[in-house]
């Protein structure tokens, strides 16, 4: 395939996918990355230097990533024209090289461009947010038992009303649908004035499913004891509610879920361990408390796309911060994988902020690509870095005893303690 602008690296290799989604992943797979807005300029470099360290001392110089930059935000901008933001061939690349990692891109609040995070999500259906949010050693927690979270979120990530549907208000589109609700759709019961701005929250049963069958297949899989789905549908009853009804559905038909004490919560054999799978539900503002509270009585998470954003950020707060928050983006075949954080603007270029949560976020892609070896090396680099205490600003700042360094300081440390 020919490109205008990215330039595809002549010693690498594609990976493919099988028909059963499994990948074949050559010994110099090409990895298309996007820098990244505000801090991508920072951690970027860090995480693909972390990264071609663990790879060289896993396989003995036998592997090696052929990374491969493509554009989005800002430098996209710069490269192809003062509006372009996502070119229609960093889609075709993110599609076409199968697995891909990005930095954060700026989403402006109020008006601007709608998020480029979300259209990628949503340009190649990459409708998992898989966010695992775990405890290392050593490092300053808000709460007296961060050990106890280990959980992973399953964030709807392709509907609600994240999908950004709106209309400003004053405007004719906005009047409009005020319109059709108030004349077509009988809606009279509340104060509805025409300055209303207007924003739809479509939640659909496919949607829902396929994302909870992912949350489900992965307990099996990790072999962990329950799934639960956080919704609020006591009060949006046909998008959260219909999210509760129809996970638990799927538990009951795909899983041969029978219910507890008459139910709604049920539970079925793991296949592959015979352990007992929980699947319950919780309202998500209760679920809130609760991961403070009573953490670890949740393991595998799926809820929707919303709830999902404001857990992601509320549990990473719990063992760390959003420094060390890594996630993915995944549909059947493709795999995205980005930190949990945003492009902290204020410290961009300063070599300053956590480039853990890319680090991790890289640590996750190579899990998936069956690099397990290298993916083992970072998660001891981190574990090094984080218990001498040579950590970040955002870490250093809550420790007591800790030798602040820099963003490329801790990717260092990180090689360093590869050796440990
Ligand atoms: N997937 C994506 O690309 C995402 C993009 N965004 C976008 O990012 C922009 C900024 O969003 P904002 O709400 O400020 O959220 P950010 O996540 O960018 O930053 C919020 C705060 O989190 C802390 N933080 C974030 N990243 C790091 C890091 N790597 N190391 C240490 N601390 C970190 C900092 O805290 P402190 O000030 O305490 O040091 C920072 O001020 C917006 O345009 C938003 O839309 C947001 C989320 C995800
Ligand atoms: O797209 C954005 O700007 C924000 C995205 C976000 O907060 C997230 O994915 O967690
Ligand atoms: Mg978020």
């Amino acid at each position: 395939m020919a490109f205008e602008k990215i330039v595809v690296p002549a010693e690498g290799e594609k990976i493919t996918v099988n028909p059963d989604h499994s990948l074949n992943v050559p010994s110099n797979p090409i990895i298309p990355y996007i820098e990244g807005d505000g801090i991508g300029v920072d951690i970027t470099p860090v995480m693909k230097r972390v990264v071609d360290a663990a790879v060289e001392k896993a396989s003995g110089g036998e592997r090696k990533i052929a990374w491969m930059e493509i554009y989005a935000g800002e430098k996209a901008t710069k490269v192809y024209g003062p509006d372009v933001w996502l070119p229609e061939e960093t889609l075709e690349a993110v599609r076409d090289y199968v697995v891909s990692i990005k930095g954060p891109l700026t989403t402006p609040v109020g008006g601007g461009i709608r998020s480029l995070n979300v259209a990628l999500r949503q340009n190649l259906d990459l409708y998992v947010c898989q966010r695992p949010v775990r405890y290392f050693n050593g490092t300053p927690s808000p709460v007296k038992h961060p050990e106890l979270v280990d959980m992973v979120i399953f964030r709807e990530n392709s509907e609600d009303i994240y999908a950004g549907i709106e209309w400003k208000a004053g405007t004719p589109e906005a009047k409009k649908v005020i319109d059709f609700l108030q004349n077509d759709m009988g809606v009279d019961k509340i104060r509805f004035p025409e300055t209303s701005g207007i924003g739809i929250k479509p939640v659909s049963e496919e949607g829902t499913k396929r994302l909870v069958r992912k949350a489900i297949l992965y307990a099996i899989d990790q072999d962990r004891d329950s799934v639960t789905l956080v919704h609020k549908g006591n009060i949006m009853k046909f998008t959260e509610g219909a999210f509760k009804e129809w996970g638990y559905e799927l538990a009951r038909e795909e899983f041969g879920a029978k219910e507890i004490d008459g139910g709604p919560w049920c539970s079925f054999k793991n296949p592959n361990t015979g352990k007992e799978i929980v699947v319950k539900d919780v309202i998500a503002d209760a679920f809130l408390q609760q991961i403070l509270l009573r953490p670890a009585e949740y393991s595998v998470i799926a809820t929707l796309n919303l709830n999902g954003d404001y857990i992601s950020d509320a549990l990473a707060a719990q063992v760390g911060g959003i420094g060390i928050a890594p996630g993915a983006n995944l549909s059947d075949t493709v795999a995205m994988f980005e930190a949990t954080h945003g492009t902290a603007p204020k410290y961009a270029g300063q070599d300053k902020v956590n480039p853990g949560s890319l680090i991790l976020s890289a640590e996750m892609m190579l899990r998936h690509m069956g690099w397990n070896d290298a993916a083992d090396l970072i998660i001891k680099g981190m574990e090094g870095a984080i218990q001498a205490k040579t950590v970040t600003y955002d870490l250093a700042r809550l420790m007591e005893g800790a030798r602040e360094v820099s963003c490329s300081g801790f990717g260092e440390e990180v090689i360093r303690h590869m050796d440990d």
